[in-house]
């Protein structure tokens, strides 16, 4: 099938103009860019709507959110109320995965007006005879509206309204809830005003919104030490990832791999005959990304390693990275998808400043872009048809927007199970753009925010801006390319730092799961991120066993994650106040609240920062957020110690070293 191009483009309601419709509906959240890209929920999570909605004159208004699945005919409703100041609020729960459409309707609401009017002059002891003929005749008109038995009601109400003589009962059926949910049923729409734009809502899988990612190398689990790995003996892996939490289970390119230019150990440029190569260089006379490299075993055996990886609880998810090893079929078959350069050489791949001597990067102003297009989305529908739902997308910065937009509406439109993570460190914008165009779940610059101020910032960044309608995050405190400093430098007490903050600051977080277990720390040399010895270039023997892992804290933390859905969510968080001896800030202890849609499920999160020394502090829990008074008595249970401590009032205690465990999780139960 040919690609066909379609941008983002917001959808106007085709309601005719109306010049009788008075009510005006602007400033409408969630919208982004004018509705040009959709606003993501994940399946049953609550989609808040509000509007600045108002009329000329004094007239009550009602208002609705309207919205359906794409594609269905009917569109369901969903009342809206007044907050303050002519804002209205709504909101609807988005169904299954797959893409959702909705918009603001907004009425004068005559009847309303008239029923406030009928009391204020009641109250003033006026005479209302003339006013409740009005009412009867707006309730006579609401029964030829209706049908059955509701009709033939309304008919009878009508007629108690303009009963001569019976003022009080008159006025009491004016007012009844059952006179009140008739109209709301047959309620009169005349002159409504549509907002002009429906708006798309993209709700994604569960596993979109909560995942836990542990990302390994299957060539090194191999029964042999130093053997290449086959996916049967990783597959011992499985039980014992399951049992620590992860529900992804992410692998690094799977395909063949090149021998032109194949990188040695540490990255060199030249390899030893028996050196592995990156597996990133994808591509080789046994094939390209829809090839098993051959070592690794046959798509029998990566699909029983899906399935296995499933019993454990856990999704697959593969690296996709579109670039060619020079030995790919694809530069042989598809020349014109590269770029030659006049000597017939073709440029390598750069991500500035890194550069990828072993790979060709794709040329998407080939003038065969269709047919490319078309073949770099069957690459991801080959995989989905062998199980695979979760992509981790390989620097998709550096390829084509407009590519990204149409190939992911595309596969969502046949699959709408599918994630996408986008492995982009780059500029906030275009990481920006890679979420609105449709990616799931987004890396993000957590690695480099250490310090209490830069991790609070940057969370009220994520969380507290138009970003958390569209983009998610997902922490990772290391990945094969990122061994920040902070790991080198800190021993222990910082992995288990770093891995508390990811874990509980995102509800999304992953690990390069076997370096970060072992706590491994060693640079390939000082001032850089890279690891020494890199599993990226070589086949490892993990001793997983090794002292001083941090196994049994990745698990209790996954653990607690899971049993409790304060965590599960990312935009609901409170950083709370945490003063140090002297009355100021404490710059070493952080501390954060989240909590679920209904606040069943509340916890606290304290860390200390610092892995050299202990510190302490009074933190301020905000009471009030709860609709409690400051000398509130409540307790709260560490979900990491056992430890139960009942608190009195706003203001508490905290103390944490980084010998043992450097934070507290608590949860926190308001009413004990
Ligand atoms: O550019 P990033 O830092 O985001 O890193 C990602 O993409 C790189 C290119 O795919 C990838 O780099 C690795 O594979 C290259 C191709 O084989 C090789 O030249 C690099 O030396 C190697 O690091 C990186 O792993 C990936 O995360």
């Amino acid at each position: 099938m040919k690609p066909c191009f379609y941008g983002p483009e917001p959808h106007p309601v085709t309601s005719k103009f109306d010049g009788r419709s008075r009510v005006i509906i602007e400033r409408v959240s969630p919208e982004i860019d004018g509705g040009r890209y959709p606003v993501k929920r994940v399946e049953g999570e609550l989609v808040h709507v509000e509007a600045d909605i108002y009329t000329d004159g004094a007239d009550m208004l009602s208002a609705l959110v309207r919205y359906r699945r794409s594609g269905a005919r009917k569109w369901l409703s969903s009342p809206m109320e007044p907050v303050e100041n002519d804002r209205w609020s709504g909101s609807f729960r988005a169904g299954e995965p797959g893409m959702m459409e909705y918009f603001v309707e907004a009425w004068v609401d005559h009847f309303a007006t008239w029923k406030r009017g009928l009391r204020k002059k009641v109250d003033a002891g006026q005479d209302v005879s003339v006013d409740l003929e009005i009412g009867a005749l707006m309730v006579r008109q609401a029964s030829s509206r209706a049908e059955g038995g509701d009709a033939a009601r309304l008919q009878e109400l009508g007629s108690v309204i303009v009963a001569a003589g019976a003022e009080p009962s008159a006025v009491e059926a004016a007012e009844s809830s059952e006179l009140h949910e008739l109209m709301q049923r047959y309620v009169d729409k005349a002159h409504m005003t549509q907002y002009d734009l429906q708006l798309s809502l993209q709700v994604d899988p569960a596993i979109a919104g909560f995942s836990t990612w542990y990302e390994l190398f299957p060539r090194s689990w191999s029964c042999e030490p130093g053997q290449h790995g086959t996916f049967a003996e990783c597959s011992r892996m499985l039980p014992r990832l399951g049992k620590m939490g992860f529900d992804v289970l992410y692998l690094p390119p799977i395909h063949p791999i090149g021998l032109t230019k194949r990188k040695g150990r540490n990255n060199a440029l030249q390899a030893s005959p028996d050196d592995p190569g990156s597996c990133w260089a994808i591509g080789s006379p046994d094939g390209g990304h829809t090839a098993i490299h051959p070592e690794l075993g046959t798509l029998d055996d990566f699909r029983k390693f899906v399935r296995a990886a499933e019993s454990e609880g856990m999704q697959v998810a593969l690296d996709i990275a579109f670039q060619c090893s020079p030995d790919h079929p694809w530069v042989r078959e598809h020349p014109n998808w590269f770029v030659w350069r006049p000597d017939g050489t073709v440029q390598f791949a750069e991500n500035p400043p890194k550069r990828y001597e072993d790979i060709l990067p794709i040329n998407f102003e080939s003038e065969e872009w269709e047919e490319l297009w078309t073949a770099l989305r069957d690459v991801f529908l080959f995989w989905i048809a062998e199980g695979v739902r979760v992509f981790r997308v390989d620097n998709p910065h550096t390829k084509s927007f407009r590519f990204w937009d149409w190939a992911l509406a595309e596969i969502r439109a046949q699959h709408p199970d599918t994630v996408f993570l986008a492995e982009a460190f780059t500029r906030p914008k275009v990481m920006a753009r890679l979420a609105k165009g449709g990616y799931s779940q987004s890396y993000t610059y957590f690695t480099w925010r250490n310090t209490k101020h830069e991790l609070q910032e940057y969370l009220a960044e994520l969380t507290a801006t138009e970003l958390r309608e569209f983009m998610r995050p997902n922490f990772w405190p290391n990945t094969p390319d990122i061994l920040h400093e902070e790991l080198q430098n800190n021993g222990r007490p910082m992995f288990l730092i770093r891995l508390v903050l990811a874990a509980t600051l995102s509800s999304n977080y992953g690990m390069y799961g076997p370096a970060y277990e072992l706590c491994e720390h060693l640079p390939v040399m000082e001032g850089k991120e890279e690891y020494l010895d890199s599993e990226k270039y070589e086949i490892k023997a993990w001793d997983m066993d090794r002292p001083g892992n941090i196994r049994a804290e990745i698990t209790a933390i996954n653990r607690i994650r899971r049993q409790h859905p304060a965590l599960q969510q990312t935009a609901d968080i409170t950083f709370l106040r945490v003063d140090a001896a002297g009355g100021h800030e404490h710059d070493k202890l952080m501390a954060y609240v989240k909590k679920n849609e209904d606040a069943s499920s509340i916890v606290l999160t304290v860390v200390n920062i610092d892995p050299h020394a202990a510190h302490d502090g009074w933190l301020r829990f905000p009471l009030e957020q709860f609709g409690l008074s400051h000398d509130h008595r409540f307790r709260v249970e560490d979900q990491l110690s056992g430890a139960t401590y009942d608190w009195t009032g706003e203001w508490n205690y905290v103390a944490l070293h980084p010998a043992g465990m450097p934070a507290h999780i608590f949860s926190v139960h308001l009413h004990p």
